[in-house]
C-alpha cells in the first residue's frame, strides 16, 4: 500500500492528466455502451414494426423519426457518431496516459539520479552498481509501463463493469444478476494470483539485478578477466546467475498459463449462462430478441476486462515491488546536511586520538595524533593494509570518524559543510578512474570553466604535458571508458593534474606516483614543492625515496602511528622506518650494480 503512496506521491505535476484520461475512459466507455441500445432498437422496435421492447433513451430518439427507413438510417447515424465519439475519448485518453507516464519516468530517473549522487560514499561502497542500474532502468520502466498502460485499463475494467452492469440493471433485473454470477469467483482467482505472483517476480527482480551485476563487473574488470584467462570462470559463472534466473522467470510463466486458461475457462463459462438462461427468457416471453442481443453483447464487453483485471493485478503487483525498490534508494540519507560551517580553510590540520571502524568491522585507526602546519608536507608510509586510505578518506569526511577529533585550521571537521570542505582538497585516489571524455574535460572536471592556458600549467607540473602534445589530438583526445588508451603512469599524472587545476589548500597524493618512474617522481615533486609552497600535502606511498623529503613522516602500522620524524631522524631511530630504507636501498644497489655488469657487457 506504500508502495501505491509512493507513486501517487511522484505522480505530483501529472495527476491531471492521469484524472483526464481515466474521464476520457469512462466517456468513451458510455458511448460504447449506447451502440448495444441502438441494436437492441433496431430489432424490436424497427424491424418488429412494435413498441414491447424496453423503451430508452435511444429508442425514443430513434422512434421520433415517422418513417421506417428514416428510423433504420438514424439508427445508422447513431452508431457511426458513437464510435467516433469513442474513437475520440480512446485518442484522448491515450495521448494523456502516455504524457503522464513517460513524465513520471523521466522524473523519477531525474530524482534518483540526483539522489544517488548525493548518496554517502560508504552507501556506494555497499550498494551493487548493477542492482543500481536496474533500480535505475527497469524498475522505473516498469511503473512507466503500468502507469501508460495498466492503470487506465484498470480504470477502464471497473468503469465498464458498473456501467455496464447498471444498464443491464435497468434492462432486466434477474437476467443481469445471472450474467455476472461467475464475477465474483473470476475476481477472488485474480486476487490470489495477483499475491502469489508478486512474491515470485521480486525473485525474479532480484535474480536478473544479480546477472546485471555480473555483467557489469565483467565488462569492467575485463582486464583482469583476460589477464588471468578467467573467461571460463566468468562463463561458468554467468550461466548459474544465467539459470536462477531463468528458474524464477519459469516459475512466473508456470503461474501465467495456469491464470489464463483457468480464467478462459470461467469467462467462456458465464458466457455460456447467459445465452443459455437468456435463451429460456426469452422463449418464455420475459425478455424480447433485441433484449437477449444486447446482454449477449454487453456480456463480451465485460467478460474480457474482468479476466483482464488478472493481468493487470499482476502487473500491479510488479509496480509495488519495482517502487518498493526505488523507494529503498530514495529513502537512504543523503550525506550533506545543511546548516553546516564553510570556514577559511587554510590547511592547519590536527588530529587527535583519532579512531574509525567501518561497518561490523574490527577497529581500523587506533589513537591517531599529530599536527600538521599550514604548507607543510606529510608523508604517511606503512605497509599494505595499515589504514593510510582510511586516514585520508576521514580527513576528506567520505567517512566520520567515530572517536576522538580532527580539526582544520580550529574548527571541528564534522562541523565543516562536505561540498565546502573537499572543495578545498585536491585529491589524486589510488583509485583512479578517468572519465570517456576528452583529456582536457578529465583535467578540468573540478573546475568546468577553466581555459587552456591553466590546464597545460598544470599539466606540466604533473609532467604529463610534453605527452599529452604529442598525442594527434592532443588535449582534445578521448580516453576510453576507465582511460584505457592511456598508461597507468600517463593516468595517474593526469589524475595530478586534475586534483592541481583548483589550487586548493590540501593535497592529498594517494599511492599517486607509484606507477611513475623516479626521476619523473623526483621531477613532480620538485615541481610541486615550487608551487605549493602554502599548500599542505599529504602524500601516501611505498617508496622510501617518494617521501624522504617531507617534513614529517608517519609509519602505521595495523592502524597506529608507530614512527613520526622526519627521515633523518626515522633512520636512526631503528624500527620499520629503517626496515623499509634498508630493503629499498639494498634493492637500488642491486638494480644498479645489475645496470653497471649490464652495461660492461
Ligand atoms: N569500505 C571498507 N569496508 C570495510 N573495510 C575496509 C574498507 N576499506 C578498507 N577496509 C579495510 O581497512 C583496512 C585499511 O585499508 P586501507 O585501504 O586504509 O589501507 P592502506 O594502508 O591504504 O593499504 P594500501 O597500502 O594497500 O593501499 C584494510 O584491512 C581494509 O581491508
Amino acid at each position: 500500500m506504500s508502495e501505491l503512496k509512493s507513486i501517487y506521491r511522484w505522480l505530483e505535476g501529472q495527476r491531471l492528466k492521469v484524472l483526464g484520461a481515466l474521464v476520457a475512459t469512462a466517456c468513451g466507455i458510455i458511448f460504447s455502451t449506447l451502440i448495444p441500445l441502438v441494436n437492441q432498437t433496431a430489432i424490436d422496435m424497427v424491424i418488429k414494426q412494435t413498441t414491447e421492447g424496453e423503451q430508452t433513451i435511444i429508442s425514443k430518439i430513434v422512434l421520433s423519426v415517422s418513417t421506417f427507413q428514416g428510423q433504420l438510417l438514424m439508427c445508422g447515424f447513431l452508431i457511426i457518431l458513437f464510435t467516433i465519439i469513442n474513437a475520440l475519448f480512446n485518442f484522448l485518453k491515450a495521448r494523456w496516459s502516455a504524457e503522464a507516464s513517460e513524465d513520471l519516468a523521466k522524473s523519477l530517473k531525474d530524482k534518483m539520479y540526483n539522489h544517488i549522487q548525493q548518496l554517502s560514499f560508504m552507501y556506494h561502497k555497499r550498494a551493487e552498481t548493477g542492482d543500481l542500474i536496474q533500480r535505475c532502468t527497469s524498475d522505473i520502466d516498469t511503473i512507466r509501463l503500468f502507469l501508460s498502460s495498466q492503470l487506465v485499463e484498470m480504470g477502464y475494467s471497473i468503469l465498464i463493469f458498473v456501467i455496464i452492469f447498471t444498464f443491464m440493471l435497468t434492462l432486466n433485473v434477474k437476467f443481469a444478476l445471472v450474467s455476472v454470477c461467475v464475477t465474483p469467483i473470476l475476481f477472488t482467482f485474480c486476487f490470489i494470483f495477483f499475491k502469489k505472483v508478486k512474491n515470485s517476480f521480486q525473485e525474479a527482480d532480484e535474480s536478473e539485478a544479480r546477472m546485471s551485476t555480473m555483467i557489469q563487473e565483467n565488462l569492467t574488470g575485463v582486464r583482469v578477466v583476460r589477464a588471468y584467462c578467467n573467461q571460463e570462470f566468468e562463463i561458468e559463472q554467468f550461466e548459474k546467475r544465467n539459470s536462477d534466473y531463468r528458474a524464477k522467470s519459469y516459475v512466473m510463466t508456470k503461474l501465467n498459463a495456469l491464470f489464463w486458461s483457468s480464467s478462459d475457462f470461467l469467462s467462456l463459462f458465464q458466457i455460456a449462462i447467459t445465452v443459455i438462461y437468456g435463451a429460456y427468457l426469452s422463449i418464455n416471453g420475459e425478455i424480447t430478441l433485441g433484449t437477449l442481443q444486447a446482454f449477449i453483447s454487453y456480456e463480451s464487453m465485460i467478460i474480457w476486462p474482468v479476466r483482464q483485471l488478472g493481468r493487470i493485478l499482476t502487473d500491479l503487483g510488479k509496480t509495488t515491488i519495482s517502487a518498493k525498490r526505488i523507494n529503498e534508494v530514495l529513502s537512504e540519507p543523503i550525506e550533506f546536511e545543511e546548516g553546516l560551517q564553510k570556514p577559511d580553510i587554510k590547511g592547519t590540520i590536527e588530529f587527535n586520538h583519532v579512531g574509525f571502524e567501518y561497518e561490523d568491522h574490527d577497529r581500523i585507526l587506533k589513537d591517531i595524533t599529530f599536527k600538521v602546519k599550514c604548507g607543510q608536507t606529510i608523508a604517511i608510509i606503512g605497509r599494505t593494509g595499515s589504514g593510510k586510505t582510511t586516514l585520508m578518506n576521514l580527513l576528506m569526511r567520505l567517512y566520520d570518524y567515530t572517536d576522538g577529533s580532527i580539526k582544520i585550521d580550529g574548527v571541528e571537521l564534522k562541523h565543516i559543510d562536505k561540498k565546502w570542505l573537499r572543495r578545498h582538497i585536491g585529491a589524486v585516489l589510488q583509485e583512479l578512474f578517468l572519465y570517456s571524455k576528452t583529456i582536457k574535460q578529465n583535467i578540468a572536471i573540478a573546475k568546468k570553466d577553466a581555459v587552456d592556458e591553466e590546464i597545460h600549467s598544470v599539466a606540466q607540473l604533473a609532467s604529463v604535458h610534453h605527452v599529452i602534445e604529442e598525442f594527434q589530438e592532443g588535449y582534445d583526445t578521448i580516453v576510453g571508458e576507465r582511460g584505457v588508451t592511456l598508461s597507468g603512469g600517463q593516468k595517474q599524472r593526469v589524475g595530478i593534474a586534475r586534483a592541481l587545476i583548483n589550487e586548493c589548500p590540501i593535497l592529498i597524493f594517494d599511492d599517486s606516483l607509484s606507477a611513475v618512474d623516479t626521476e619523473t617522481d623526483i621531477v613532480i615533486r620538485k615541481a610541486l614543492k615550487e608551487r605549493s609552497k602554502d599548500v599542505t600535502t599529504f602524500i601516501i606511498a611505498h617508496r622510501v625515496s617518494t617521501v624522504k623529503d617531507a617534513d614529517q613522516i608517519l609509519v602505521l602500522d595495523k592502524g597506529r602511528i608507530i614512527q613520526q620524524g622526519t627521515h633523518d631522524e626515522l633512520i636512526h631511530q631503528g624500527g620499520l622506518y629503517q626496515t623499509f630504507w634498508e630493503i629499498q636501498n639494498e634493492k637500488e644497489a642491486e638494480v644498479l650494480s645489475l645496470v653497471n655488469q649490464g652495461s660492461e657487457v
